[in-house]
């Protein structure tokens, strides 16, 4: 295999702003120095987590153009005179598969139980559009309160965005004026301030982590996890979307794409597995689990049917079947939850814990 993409970091061209070399200092440095040195190291690498953003945003465009993805609102995050970018076929799907899949745990969790007001908290929500997508349809007459985290650069241009787009904005409003409610945090999601305003913790809530918790220390996701299990008095959901299995030979390889770009995932090793994710959530006290990889979604008819298969497997030629299973099967969708809400929502949803059906032991 001539080289192994992977569905979030493969390089954009654009890049992210990269890591100057290795930390300066040393042997001898004062601890002034080793300080200072320190903060811009930690202030480098939250750069290139931050940019990205631009991956995940710039490959739901491409899916998108390509008529795998719908979404009226994604193009306004294009900056004036920026093209399109065009992905292999492999991210495209893979893009399709994860965008759906969450979609799809998301508006059960929307459908369920009508009537009541829900919640949902979106960590390092960067250029997602969720919110306006699928919520404005499915919020009902209570409304839905929405929240998205991110570090401060990021959240500061998606206001912009909104600002310059009357699209973006008129749908908003809208949404405002049928009783929805949409909250922008600039956070740090390793440092979470007491209290975050609008939360409100009497309400069903869903987390999602589409591709953030893997960027933070084990321990600190873990950490921002419990902030929101502290405070939610309500059922409450955790979906997250994240690489899987590093230890095999793609997985190395995904691991050293990623340190080449100055990330290293470090909850990849921690939760290298189905299971292991599966664990984690029961842990974070999620009674309920379920977990499946994208190759396991996208081959299985309660997930994706076998007409939006053909509809997609249409809308380019795929020849690398090889490395789409093997990529595919890299990256998982895990969801946990505790409630009825959650029991109505997810309970019959296929992939809640099976461990006979896990393919971990194959994959290693
Ligand atoms: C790969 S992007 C995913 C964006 C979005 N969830 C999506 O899937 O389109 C990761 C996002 O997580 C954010 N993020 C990572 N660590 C974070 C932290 N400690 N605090 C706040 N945001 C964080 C990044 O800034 C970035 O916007």
């Amino acid at each position: 295999m001539a080289s192994i993409p992977n569905l979030n970091t493969l390089r954009t061209g654009r890049g992210g702003p990269r890591l100057r070399g290795s930390r300066r200092g040393g042997r001898g440095a004062s601890s002034l120095g080793d300080d200072a040195s320190d903060s811009a190291d930690v202030a480098s690498k939250d750069r290139i987590i931050q940019s990205t953003d631009y991956d995940a945003s710039s490959s739901r465009l491409s899916a998108l153009e390509l008529g795998y993805l719908t979404d009226p609102y994604a193009k306004a995050f294009l900056k004036p005179g920026e093209q399109i970018p065009r992905r292999y076929p492999i991210i495209n799907r893979g893009t399709y598969v994860r965008s759906t899949a969450i979609d799809k745990l998301v508006l059960r969790f929307l459908q369920a139980e009508p009537g009541i007001r829900k919640q949902i908290i979106s960590l390092g929500a960067g250029s997602d559009t969720r919110y306006l997508r699928i919520v404005g349809d499915h919020a009902g007459q209570d409304g839905v309160v929405y929240h998205e985290l991110d570090f401060e650069t990021n959240v500061a241009a998606k206001k912009a965005v909104i600002e310059r787009s009357p699209a973006l904005a008129d749908r908003l409003q809208k949404m405002k004026d049928g009783g929805c409610s949409y909250h922008l945090h600039s956070v740090d999601l390793r440092d979470l301030p007491s209290s975050l305003p609008g939360i409100e913790t009497d309400l069903p809530t869903l987390i999602l982590s589409e591709c953030c918790l893997c960027y933070m220390p084990p321990e600190q996701a873990t950490t921002a996890v419990k902030y929101f299990n502290d405070r939610i008095t309500s059922p409450i959901g955790l979906v997250i979307y994240e690489p899987v299995r590093p230890f095999d030979a793609f997985g190395r390889t995904m691991v050293s794409n990623l340190a080449s770009r100055g990330i290293h995932m470090q909850t990849l090793k921690r939760y290298s597995s189905l299971d292991a994710q599966r664990q984690r959530l029961k842990m974070a006290g999620f009674d309920k689990q379920g977990a499946r990889d994208v190759h396991q979604i996208w081959e299985t008819d309660a997930w994706v049917s076998e007409a939006e298969r053909e509809r997609v497997e249409r809308l380019e030629w795929l020849d690398e079947v090889e490395e789409w299973q093997l990529l595919a099967s890299h990256y998982c969708i895990a969801w946990g939850w505790k409630g009825q809400t959650f029991d109505s929502a997810w309970g019959g949803i296929e992939g809640a814990r099976t461990s006979a059906e896990d393919r971990d032991d194959e994959l290693g």
